[in-house]
Protein backbone atom coordinates (compact mmCIF):
# COMPACT_ATOMS: atom_id res chain seq x y z
CA UNK A 1 0.00 0.00 0.00
CA UNK A 2 1.43 3.67 -0.69
CA UNK A 3 3.81 4.76 1.30
CA UNK A 4 1.92 8.09 2.69
CA UNK A 5 -0.83 5.69 4.43
CA UNK A 6 1.58 3.11 5.76
CA UNK A 7 2.50 4.50 8.92
CA UNK A 8 -0.95 5.23 9.80
CA UNK A 9 -1.14 1.31 10.91
CA UNK A 10 0.63 1.72 14.33
CA UNK A 11 -1.59 4.78 15.01
CA UNK A 12 -4.63 4.47 17.83
CA UNK A 13 -7.89 4.15 15.79
CA UNK A 14 -10.00 7.60 16.17
CA UNK A 15 -13.25 7.18 17.87
CA UNK A 16 -16.50 7.67 15.71
CA UNK A 17 -19.37 9.49 17.26
CA UNK A 18 -22.51 7.95 18.02
CA UNK A 19 -25.38 8.11 15.27
CA UNK A 20 -27.51 10.53 17.55
CA UNK A 21 -24.77 13.56 17.67
CA UNK A 22 -25.65 16.26 15.69
CA UNK A 23 -22.98 18.71 14.73
CA UNK A 24 -23.56 22.13 14.86
CA UNK A 25 -21.88 23.29 11.52
CA UNK A 26 -25.18 21.72 10.20
CA UNK A 27 -24.01 18.09 8.93
CA UNK A 28 -26.11 15.33 9.69
CA UNK A 29 -23.50 13.80 12.30
CA UNK A 30 -24.65 10.45 12.43
CA UNK A 31 -21.52 8.33 12.59
CA UNK A 32 -19.73 11.36 11.63
CA UNK A 33 -15.98 10.95 12.39
CA UNK A 34 -14.89 14.28 12.53
CA UNK A 35 -10.60 14.76 12.69
CA UNK A 36 -9.60 18.19 13.54
CA UNK A 37 -6.93 20.59 12.49
CA UNK A 38 -3.81 20.07 14.29
CA UNK A 39 -2.09 23.56 14.00
CA UNK A 40 -0.42 22.95 10.60
CA UNK A 41 -1.25 26.96 10.29
CA UNK A 42 -4.32 26.07 8.15
CA UNK A 43 -6.81 26.36 11.36
CA UNK A 44 -9.45 28.76 11.15
CA UNK A 45 -11.95 29.72 13.81
CA UNK A 46 -13.97 26.72 12.65
CA UNK A 47 -11.32 24.43 12.75
CA UNK A 48 -10.64 23.43 16.27
CA UNK A 49 -7.25 22.45 17.37
CA UNK A 50 -6.90 19.37 18.94
CA UNK A 51 -8.67 19.00 22.54
CA UNK A 52 -11.60 21.17 21.35
CA UNK A 53 -14.79 19.32 21.36
CA UNK A 54 -16.42 20.29 18.22
CA UNK A 55 -19.98 21.14 17.37
CA UNK A 56 -21.19 20.21 20.88
CA UNK A 57 -20.69 16.64 19.66
CA UNK A 58 -18.82 14.34 22.22
CA UNK A 59 -16.62 13.48 19.19
CA UNK A 60 -13.85 11.69 21.10
CA UNK A 61 -10.39 12.46 20.17
CA UNK A 62 -7.82 10.21 19.12
CA UNK A 63 -5.14 9.51 22.70
CA UNK A 64 -2.45 11.65 21.55
CA UNK A 65 -2.55 14.29 18.80
CA UNK A 66 0.90 14.02 16.62
CA UNK A 67 3.01 17.89 17.10
CA UNK A 68 3.07 19.26 14.09
CA UNK A 69 6.67 17.96 13.76
CA UNK A 70 5.63 14.50 14.06
CA UNK A 71 2.87 14.64 11.35
CA UNK A 72 5.17 16.56 9.04
CA UNK A 73 7.43 14.10 9.33
CA UNK A 74 5.33 11.40 8.51
CA UNK A 75 3.44 12.62 5.99
CA UNK A 76 6.84 13.59 4.14
CA UNK A 77 8.47 10.01 4.63
CA UNK A 78 10.73 10.03 1.70
CA UNK A 79 12.23 14.00 1.61
CA UNK A 80 14.73 13.77 3.73
CA UNK A 81 17.95 11.96 3.25
CA UNK A 82 19.46 9.92 5.51
CA UNK A 83 22.75 8.08 5.90
CA UNK A 84 20.91 4.74 5.36
CA UNK A 85 18.61 6.24 2.60
CA UNK A 86 20.03 7.98 -0.56
CA UNK A 87 18.88 11.05 -1.92
CA UNK A 88 15.35 11.09 -3.29
CA UNK A 89 15.52 11.59 -7.32
CA UNK A 90 14.59 14.59 -8.23
CA UNK A 91 10.88 14.94 -9.85
CA UNK A 92 12.22 14.89 -13.56
CA UNK A 93 14.64 12.28 -13.11
CA UNK A 94 11.92 10.34 -11.35
CA UNK A 95 9.31 10.91 -14.58
CA UNK A 96 12.56 10.12 -17.03
CA UNK A 97 12.71 7.03 -15.00
CA UNK A 98 9.42 6.35 -15.56
CA UNK A 99 9.30 6.92 -19.11
CA UNK A 100 12.62 5.06 -19.77
CA UNK A 101 11.34 2.14 -21.86
CA UNK A 102 9.53 4.27 -24.79
CA UNK A 103 12.18 6.86 -24.26
CA UNK A 104 15.14 4.19 -25.15
CA UNK A 105 12.87 2.30 -27.97
CA UNK A 106 12.78 5.78 -29.41
CA UNK A 107 16.14 6.87 -28.83
CA UNK A 108 17.52 3.86 -30.70
CA UNK A 109 15.21 4.97 -33.90
CA UNK A 110 16.57 8.93 -33.98
CA UNK A 111 19.95 7.54 -34.39
CA UNK A 112 22.82 8.21 -37.43
CA UNK A 113 20.64 6.54 -40.32
CA UNK A 114 19.00 7.84 -43.00
CA UNK A 115 15.26 8.93 -43.25
CA UNK A 116 12.95 6.28 -45.51
CA UNK A 117 9.99 4.33 -45.39
CA UNK A 118 11.71 1.25 -43.22
CA UNK A 119 12.81 4.11 -40.42
CA UNK A 120 9.20 5.47 -40.37
CA UNK A 121 7.60 2.35 -40.70
CA UNK A 122 9.86 1.67 -36.91
CA UNK A 123 8.72 4.77 -35.54
CA UNK A 124 5.19 3.90 -35.88
CA UNK A 125 5.04 0.65 -34.45
CA UNK A 126 7.51 2.56 -31.16
CA UNK A 127 4.15 4.92 -30.74
CA UNK A 128 1.48 1.78 -31.21
CA UNK A 129 3.78 -0.27 -28.62
CA UNK A 130 4.27 2.81 -26.42
CA UNK A 131 0.19 3.07 -26.10
CA UNK A 132 -0.47 6.18 -28.43
CA UNK A 133 -3.27 4.06 -29.57
CA UNK A 134 -4.09 4.02 -33.89
CA UNK A 135 -5.03 7.78 -34.51
CA UNK A 136 -2.60 9.72 -32.33
CA UNK A 137 0.21 7.42 -33.95
CA UNK A 138 -1.58 8.30 -37.44
CA UNK A 139 -1.84 11.51 -36.39
CA UNK A 140 1.18 11.82 -35.43
CA UNK A 141 3.37 10.18 -38.26
CA UNK A 142 1.28 12.06 -40.70
CA UNK A 143 2.76 15.23 -39.14
CA UNK A 144 5.96 13.69 -39.60
CA UNK A 145 5.81 13.08 -42.89
CA UNK A 146 4.69 16.53 -43.93
CA UNK A 147 7.05 18.07 -41.90
CA UNK A 148 9.80 15.84 -43.56
CA UNK A 149 8.45 17.08 -47.29
CA UNK A 150 8.50 20.64 -45.86
CA UNK A 151 11.69 21.06 -44.66
CA UNK A 152 13.69 18.43 -46.69
CA UNK A 153 14.88 16.48 -44.43
CA UNK A 154 17.08 13.36 -44.71
CA UNK A 155 18.74 12.30 -41.17
CA UNK A 156 16.99 10.41 -38.39
CA UNK A 157 18.68 12.45 -35.97
CA UNK A 158 16.61 15.37 -37.09
CA UNK A 159 13.86 13.78 -36.32
CA UNK A 160 13.98 14.17 -32.21
CA UNK A 161 13.44 17.50 -32.19
CA UNK A 162 10.59 17.64 -34.88
CA UNK A 163 9.07 14.77 -32.81
CA UNK A 164 9.30 16.74 -29.85
CA UNK A 165 7.61 19.85 -31.18
CA UNK A 166 4.61 17.62 -32.35
CA UNK A 167 3.84 15.85 -29.18
CA UNK A 168 3.95 19.37 -27.26
CA UNK A 169 1.34 20.62 -30.01
CA UNK A 170 -0.80 17.79 -29.70
CA UNK A 171 -0.72 17.65 -25.58
CA UNK A 172 -0.15 21.17 -24.85
CA UNK A 173 -4.32 21.51 -25.06
CA UNK A 174 -4.20 19.12 -22.04
CA UNK A 175 -1.96 21.38 -20.08
CA UNK A 176 -5.04 23.57 -17.93
CA UNK A 177 -3.99 23.48 -14.13
CA UNK A 178 -6.20 23.60 -11.84
CA UNK A 179 -7.29 26.79 -10.64
CA UNK A 180 -9.34 26.74 -6.99
CA UNK A 181 -9.78 29.98 -6.55
CA UNK A 182 -13.28 30.41 -8.50
CA UNK A 183 -15.57 28.93 -5.91
CA UNK A 184 -15.36 28.85 -1.76
CA UNK A 185 -15.63 25.91 -0.62
CA UNK A 186 -14.21 24.35 -4.47
CA UNK A 187 -15.31 21.15 -4.33
CA UNK A 188 -13.72 18.25 -6.02
CA UNK A 189 -15.22 14.78 -6.76
CA UNK A 190 -12.57 11.82 -7.13
CA UNK A 191 -13.63 8.43 -9.11
CA UNK A 192 -12.03 5.79 -11.18
CA UNK A 193 -11.76 1.74 -10.55
CA UNK A 194 -10.33 -0.44 -8.26
CA UNK A 195 -6.89 0.98 -7.31
CA UNK A 196 -6.24 3.72 -9.58
CA UNK A 197 -4.67 5.72 -7.03
CA UNK A 198 -7.34 7.50 -5.89
CA UNK A 199 -7.08 7.73 -2.23
CA UNK A 200 -3.63 8.22 -2.47
CA UNK A 201 -3.91 10.91 -4.56
CA UNK A 202 -6.29 12.66 -2.76
CA UNK A 203 -3.86 12.73 -0.31
CA UNK A 204 -1.15 14.12 -1.91
CA UNK A 205 -3.48 16.38 -3.62
CA UNK A 206 -4.87 17.74 0.03
CA UNK A 207 -0.68 18.37 0.74
CA UNK A 208 -0.61 20.41 -2.18
CA UNK A 209 -3.24 22.98 -1.45
CA UNK A 210 -2.31 23.14 1.71
CA UNK A 211 1.23 24.22 0.27
CA UNK A 212 -0.47 26.50 -1.56
CA UNK A 213 -1.78 28.42 1.51
CA UNK A 214 -5.61 26.50 1.31
CA UNK A 215 -7.56 25.11 3.93
CA UNK A 216 -8.75 21.67 2.79
CA UNK A 217 -11.43 18.85 3.63
CA UNK A 218 -12.15 15.73 2.89
CA UNK A 219 -14.92 13.67 2.30
CA UNK A 220 -14.50 9.81 2.94
CA UNK A 221 -16.96 8.78 0.48
CA UNK A 222 -14.90 5.26 -0.40
CA UNK A 223 -17.40 3.67 1.68
CA UNK A 224 -17.10 -0.01 0.42
CA UNK A 225 -13.66 -0.15 1.00
CA UNK A 226 -13.10 0.74 4.99
CA UNK A 227 -9.58 0.47 4.82
CA UNK A 228 -10.00 3.64 1.97
CA UNK A 229 -11.73 5.62 4.65
CA UNK A 230 -9.63 4.81 7.57
CA UNK A 231 -6.45 6.00 5.15
CA UNK A 232 -7.99 9.26 4.84
CA UNK A 233 -9.17 9.65 8.63
CA UNK A 234 -6.00 8.94 9.80
CA UNK A 235 -3.71 10.73 7.22
CA UNK A 236 -6.32 13.79 7.98
CA UNK A 237 -5.53 13.54 11.11
CA UNK A 238 -2.00 13.30 11.28
CA UNK A 239 -2.01 16.30 8.77
CA UNK A 240 -4.58 18.61 10.28
CA UNK A 241 -6.78 17.90 7.25
CA UNK A 242 -10.39 17.56 8.61
CA UNK A 243 -12.34 14.02 7.30
CA UNK A 244 -15.93 13.84 6.79
CA UNK A 245 -16.51 10.18 7.19
CA UNK A 246 -19.52 7.37 8.26
CA UNK A 247 -18.45 3.73 9.36
CA UNK A 248 -21.31 2.29 7.08
CA UNK A 249 -22.32 5.05 5.25
CA UNK A 250 -24.14 5.82 1.66
CA UNK A 251 -21.40 7.66 0.04
CA UNK A 252 -24.02 10.07 -0.90
CA UNK A 253 -24.50 11.16 2.44
CA UNK A 254 -21.15 11.70 3.32
CA UNK A 255 -20.65 13.60 -0.04
CA UNK A 256 -23.71 15.75 1.12
CA UNK A 257 -22.15 15.56 4.81
CA UNK A 258 -18.83 16.99 3.19
CA UNK A 259 -19.77 20.02 1.56
CA UNK A 260 -22.05 20.81 3.89
CA UNK A 261 -19.22 20.89 6.38
CA UNK A 262 -16.92 22.74 3.79
CA UNK A 263 -19.38 25.28 3.98
CA UNK A 264 -19.78 25.63 6.97
CA UNK A 265 -16.43 25.96 7.96
CA UNK A 266 -15.22 28.11 5.23
CA UNK A 267 -12.67 25.87 3.85
CA UNK A 268 -11.17 26.50 0.37
CA UNK A 269 -11.05 22.85 -1.18
CA UNK A 270 -12.88 19.59 -0.49
CA UNK A 271 -12.17 16.84 -1.78
CA UNK A 272 -14.38 13.93 -2.11
CA UNK A 273 -12.95 9.79 -2.71
CA UNK A 274 -15.35 7.43 -4.10
CA UNK A 275 -15.37 3.82 -3.98
CA UNK A 276 -13.03 2.16 -7.27
CA UNK A 277 -15.58 0.91 -9.57
CA UNK A 278 -15.58 -0.59 -13.29
CA UNK A 279 -17.07 1.39 -16.34
CA UNK A 280 -19.01 -2.12 -16.95
CA UNK A 281 -20.53 -2.33 -13.39
CA UNK A 282 -23.69 -0.14 -14.24
CA UNK A 283 -25.32 -0.10 -11.12
CA UNK A 284 -21.87 1.27 -9.85
CA UNK A 285 -21.97 4.12 -12.57
CA UNK A 286 -25.42 5.02 -11.34
CA UNK A 287 -24.65 5.01 -7.92
CA UNK A 288 -21.78 7.47 -8.52
CA UNK A 289 -24.08 9.51 -10.94
CA UNK A 290 -26.56 9.95 -8.04
CA UNK A 291 -23.16 11.25 -5.62
CA UNK A 292 -22.74 13.48 -7.78
CA UNK A 293 -26.48 14.90 -8.27
CA UNK A 294 -26.19 14.96 -4.14
CA UNK A 295 -22.85 17.30 -4.87
CA UNK A 296 -24.91 19.50 -6.48
CA UNK A 297 -28.47 19.60 -4.26
CA UNK A 298 -26.05 20.41 -1.25
CA UNK A 299 -24.23 23.05 -3.63
CA UNK A 300 -25.47 24.42 -6.69
CA UNK A 301 -22.76 24.43 -9.44
CA UNK A 302 -20.53 21.83 -7.47
CA UNK A 303 -19.02 19.57 -8.00
CA UNK A 304 -16.74 22.13 -9.46
CA UNK A 305 -14.14 19.54 -10.81
CA UNK A 306 -14.71 15.96 -11.69
CA UNK A 307 -11.87 13.50 -11.78
CA UNK A 308 -11.03 10.84 -13.14
CA UNK A 309 -7.63 8.79 -11.74
CA UNK A 310 -6.33 6.98 -14.41
CA UNK A 311 -3.48 4.54 -13.82
CA UNK A 312 -0.91 5.14 -16.37
CA UNK A 313 -0.45 1.83 -17.14
CA UNK A 314 -3.69 0.26 -18.61
CA UNK A 315 -2.97 1.07 -22.20
CA UNK A 316 -6.23 1.75 -24.07
CA UNK A 317 -8.42 1.09 -21.54
CA UNK A 318 -7.75 3.99 -20.37
CA UNK A 319 -9.89 5.98 -23.46
CA UNK A 320 -12.78 2.95 -22.44
CA UNK A 321 -12.92 4.30 -18.45
CA UNK A 322 -12.22 8.52 -19.68
CA UNK A 323 -15.31 7.89 -21.95
CA UNK A 324 -17.80 5.77 -19.34
CA UNK A 325 -16.95 7.70 -16.22
CA UNK A 326 -17.54 10.78 -18.53
CA UNK A 327 -20.59 9.84 -19.25
CA UNK A 328 -21.79 8.64 -15.89
CA UNK A 329 -20.62 11.92 -14.28
CA UNK A 330 -19.21 14.48 -16.60
CA UNK A 331 -15.62 14.64 -15.97
CA UNK A 332 -13.56 17.98 -15.91
CA UNK A 333 -10.26 16.08 -15.52
CA UNK A 334 -7.89 13.67 -15.21
CA UNK A 335 -4.96 12.06 -12.80
CA UNK A 336 -2.11 10.36 -14.31
CA UNK A 337 -0.73 8.28 -11.73
CA UNK A 338 2.06 5.15 -11.93
CA UNK A 339 4.12 7.02 -14.42
CA UNK A 340 7.45 5.88 -12.59
CA UNK A 341 6.09 2.21 -12.96
CA UNK A 342 6.19 0.19 -16.42
CA UNK A 343 4.13 2.71 -17.93
CA UNK A 344 5.18 3.31 -21.52
CA UNK A 345 3.54 7.15 -21.58
CA UNK A 346 1.98 7.52 -24.97
CA UNK A 347 -1.44 6.71 -23.35
CA UNK A 348 -1.28 10.31 -22.86
CA UNK A 349 -1.07 11.12 -26.68
CA UNK A 350 -4.22 8.30 -26.84
CA UNK A 351 -5.97 10.92 -24.53
CA UNK A 352 -5.42 13.71 -26.21
CA UNK A 353 -6.65 12.42 -29.68
CA UNK A 354 -9.60 10.64 -28.46
CA UNK A 355 -11.16 11.71 -25.33
CA UNK A 356 -9.49 15.32 -24.73
CA UNK A 357 -9.50 16.28 -21.04
CA UNK A 358 -7.53 18.31 -19.23
CA UNK A 359 -4.68 16.43 -17.35
CA UNK A 360 -4.47 17.87 -13.93
CA UNK A 361 -1.97 15.95 -12.28
CA UNK A 362 0.53 13.14 -12.78
CA UNK A 363 1.87 11.09 -10.59
CA UNK A 364 5.54 9.38 -10.62
CA UNK A 365 5.78 7.50 -7.32
CA UNK A 366 3.94 6.84 -3.45
CA UNK A 367 5.60 9.63 -1.59
CA UNK A 368 3.71 12.34 -1.07
CA UNK A 369 5.37 15.16 -3.31
CA UNK A 370 4.97 12.76 -6.04
CA UNK A 371 2.23 14.49 -7.84
CA UNK A 372 2.37 17.32 -10.18
CA UNK A 373 0.55 19.37 -12.44
CA UNK A 374 1.29 18.23 -15.86
CA UNK A 375 3.40 20.10 -17.63
CA UNK A 376 3.21 19.00 -21.55
CA UNK A 377 6.76 20.13 -22.88
CA UNK A 378 8.29 18.63 -19.30
CA UNK A 379 6.75 15.16 -20.11
CA UNK A 380 7.55 15.11 -23.62
CA UNK A 381 11.00 16.06 -22.75
CA UNK A 382 11.33 13.46 -20.58
CA UNK A 383 9.48 11.11 -23.16
CA UNK A 384 11.86 11.71 -25.65
CA UNK A 385 15.12 12.68 -23.52
CA UNK A 386 15.91 16.08 -24.53
CA UNK A 387 17.87 18.11 -22.23
CA UNK A 388 17.45 21.62 -22.13
N1 LIG B 1 4.15 3.47 -8.01
C1 LIG B 1 3.06 4.22 -7.77
N2 LIG B 1 2.08 3.73 -7.01
C2 LIG B 1 1.00 4.49 -6.79
C3 LIG B 1 0.86 5.79 -7.35
N3 LIG B 1 -0.34 6.28 -6.95
C4 LIG B 1 -0.92 5.32 -6.18
N4 LIG B 1 -0.13 4.23 -6.09
C5 LIG B 1 -0.38 2.95 -5.41
O1 LIG B 1 -1.52 2.34 -5.99
C6 LIG B 1 -2.16 1.52 -5.02
C7 LIG B 1 -3.67 1.82 -5.02
O2 LIG B 1 -3.85 3.11 -4.51
P1 LIG B 1 -5.20 3.56 -3.79
O3 LIG B 1 -5.08 5.01 -3.54
O4 LIG B 1 -5.54 2.68 -2.65
O5 LIG B 1 -6.22 3.30 -4.96
P2 LIG B 1 -7.78 3.56 -4.99
O6 LIG B 1 -8.07 4.01 -6.36
O7 LIG B 1 -8.20 4.46 -3.89
O8 LIG B 1 -8.32 2.08 -4.74
P3 LIG B 1 -9.79 1.58 -4.35
O9 LIG B 1 -10.15 2.21 -3.06
O10 LIG B 1 -9.64 0.10 -4.28
O11 LIG B 1 -10.68 1.97 -5.45
C8 LIG B 1 -1.49 1.80 -3.72
O12 LIG B 1 -0.60 0.76 -3.44
C9 LIG B 1 -0.73 3.08 -3.96
O13 LIG B 1 0.42 3.18 -3.18
C10 LIG B 1 1.93 6.30 -8.17
O14 LIG B 1 1.91 7.40 -8.74
N5 LIG B 1 3.00 5.45 -8.34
Amino acid sequence: MFGLFKRKKTEPAPAVTSPQETAEDGTSAEATLDVPADGLGHETAAMPTPGQVEGGANRALPQSEPSRTEAQTAALPDEAPTESAPRKRSWAERLKAGLARTRQNLSGLFGRRRIDEELLEEIETTLLLADCGVEATQWLMDALRRRIKKDGLTDAEQLRDVMAELLTELLLPLQQPLQVEAHQPFIIMVTGVNGAGKTTSIGKLAKYFQSQGKTVLLGAGDTFRAAAREQLVVWGERNGVPVIAQEHGDPAAVAFDAVQAAKARGVDVAIIDTAGRLPTQLHLMEEIAKVRRVIAKAEPGAPHEVLLVLDANIGQNAITQVEAFDKAVGLTGLVLTKLDGTAKGGVIAAIARRCPKPVRFIGVGEGIDDLRPFSAREFVEALLGIER
